[in-house]
């Protein structure tokens, strides 16, 4: 049923999300910005290149992967507030090498889990909200970052045939 494909991307959604507390902590220890407009570029190209492959319109795959990096980077900065007053004492993951590789696998099965949604009920439904806020948790995730990204989903349509 519609749930179950839903539920299925949420959940790798919120897992996307639950990677950006590692980033924040490793950006935090070599002194490094968290907006890299450069790795932006790469992240949403590839999406793009993937969501035409699968059939999906690129733009619209683009607004949500732009919702999603927006929404990474707020978690990034509350994340890296809080380590002003509790650094941690915990090693990084690796960004480069561990963390970035999980985050673009992740864009790529995000897209298949759209593709397999749309493939069946042809598009995402308001109703859903209620599991996609259950789902996408986290210490530093808000009631807006959610919506954001939920709008975007809901925006999301196959290619149209013309
Ligand atoms: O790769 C990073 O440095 C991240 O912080 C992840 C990410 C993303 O969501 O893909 C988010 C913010 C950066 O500006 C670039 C990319």
């Amino acid at each position: 049923d519609a749930e179950e494909t839903a539920i299925a991307l949420f959940k790798t959604i919120g897992e996307r999300l639950s990677y950006m507390p590692d980033v924040a902590l490793y950006k935090a220890k070599h002194g490094l910005p968290i907006e890299d407009l450069a790795r932006e570029k790469i992240v949403i190209e590839k999406a793009k290149t993937s969501a035409y492959e699968a059939g999906l319109d690129p733009e619209y795959i683009e607004d949500f992967f732009v919702a999603q990096i927006s929404v990474a980077k707020a978690i990034q900065f509350r994340c890296r507030a809080d380590l002003l007053s509790q650094p941690s004492a915990e090693l990084p993951k690796d960004l480069n090498n561990e963390i970035r590789p999980h985050l673009i696998r992740l864009g790529d099965q995000i897209i298949q889990e759209i593709v397999v949604h749309i493939e069946k009920h042809g598009s995402f439904d308001r109703i859903q909200f209620t599991d996609f806020d259950e789902l996408i948790d986290g210490k530093y995730v808000t009631d807006s970052d959610k919506k954001l990204l939920f709008e975007a989903l809901l925006k999301i349509k196959k290619t149209s045939e013309s």
